[in-house]
C-alpha cells in the first residue's frame, strides 16, 4: 500500500478552539499518520494540553467554514468507542477512587473509561488477561496486587500507561508523561515507550523535557500563542538555535545516542 493511501490517524483543517471566552488554538492544520511519532513543544499556555484535549474530543472546536476534524478516518464519534481506540495518559490519575483500586483493576477499568471497578460492571476472564499482558509490557507485573494510592508517581505512570494500551495499541498520547518522577524512573518510561515505538505503537508526546524526545521520535510540532509555528523533521526543527525562539532564552542543545539534551 502506498502511503498517500494511508487514511491519517488525525487530520484536522482549520481547527479553532476557544476556552472560556477566549480563542486559544487558532487554524490549526494537521495530519498525522497511524503508527507516527510525534512530539509538540511549545512554552506555557501556547495549547498543547488544548489540542490533545481536542483530539480526544474532551473539547470542541468552533464550528466555523472549512473547519474539519477526522479521527481514525472518521468525523462523528461516540466518546467510549474513541477511547478504546486511542490510549490517553495525562498527568492526573482519572480520579480519587483510582486511589484504592488495585494496579490490575485500574488497567482492568480502562475497558470501560471509569476510575474504578464499579460493582454494576461486567469484567470477562479475557480484560483481565490483556490488562496483565498491558502490565507486563510496561514491566509493571509486580503492580498487579499493590493499590495504585500507595505506588510512587512512576509505578502509578506505568500503570496509567497500561491502563491505556489495555483499549489500544495504535495510538498513546502523552500528556508531560515524565512530570514528577526521579532521574531512575524517568528513564525507565524512556525505555517503556521506545519498547512500545518499536512494536508500532505511535507516540504523539508533548513535553518539555528535550530528554523525554525518543530517538524513534521523527517529527516535531513546535506551537506558540495558539498556532502551528513549525510541524517537520527532527534533524532540522530540533536545533539550540530553533528552541531559543520557541522558548525565548537562550538553549544550546547536544545529541548522543539518538537523545537530546541541554548543552
Ligand atoms: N479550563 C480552562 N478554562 C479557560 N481557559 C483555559 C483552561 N485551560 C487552559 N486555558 C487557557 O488555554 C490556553 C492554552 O492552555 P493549555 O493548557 O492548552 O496550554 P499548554 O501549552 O498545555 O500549557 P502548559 O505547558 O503550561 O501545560 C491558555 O491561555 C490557558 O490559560
Amino acid at each position: 500500500m502506498c502511503e498517500a493511501s494511508v487514511e491519517p490517524f488525525l487530520l484536522f483543517e482549520h481547527v479553532n478552539v476557544a476556552r472560556g471566552s477566549q480563542r486559544v488554538l487558532h487554524d490549526i492544520n494537521l495530519s498525522i499518520r497511524p503508527g507516527e511519532n510525534v512530539v509538540i513543544l511549545g512554552p506555557n499556555g501556547c495549547g498543547k494540553s488544548t489540542l490533545i484535549k481536542t483530539m480526544t474530543c474532551e473539547i470542541y472546536p468552533l464550528v466555523e467554514p472549512g473547519m474539519r476534524v477526522r479521527i481514525f478516518g472518521r468525523e462523528r464519534w461516540d466518546l467510549q468507542e474513541l477511547r478504546r481506540r486511542l490510549g490517553v495518559v495525562s498527568p492526573e490519575l482519572p480520579g480519587k477512587p483510582t486511589l484504592k483500586t488495585t494496579g490490575l483493576d485500574a488497567v482492568v477499568s480502562g475497558f470501560f473509561s471509569s476510575s474504578t471497578l464499579w460493582p454494576n460492571l461486567t469484567i470477562t476472564d479475557e480484560m483481565r488477561s490483556k490488562a496483565e499482558d498491558a502490565l507486563r509490557l510496561v514491566e509493571g507485573d509486580v503492580l498487579g496486587e499493590k493499590l495504585v494510592g500507595q505506588m510512587s508517581a512512576g509505578q502509578q505512570r506505568r500503570v496509567m500507561i497500561a491502563r491505556a494500551l489495555v483499549r489500544s495499541n495504535e495510538m498513546l498520547l502523552l500528556d508531560e508523561p515524565s512530570n514528577a518522577l526521579d532521574i531512575a524512573a524517568q528513564r525507565s518510561l524512556r525505555l517503556t515507550l521506545r519498547r512500545l515505538a518499536q512494536r508500532g505503537t505511535g507516540i504523539l508526546l508533548i513535553t518539555h523535557h528535550i530528554e523525554d524526545i525518543l530517538p524513534e521520535i521523527d517529527r516535531v510540532i513546535m506551537m506558540r500563542d495558539g498556532r502551528i509555528v513549525a510541524d517537520g523533521a527532527k534533524r532540522h526543527l530540533l536545533t539550540g538555535e530553533r528552541l531559543s525562539q520557541l522558548f525565548d532564552t537562550e538553549v544550546e542543545l547536544q545529541e548522543r545516542n539518538g537523545f537530546y539534551s541541554m548543552a
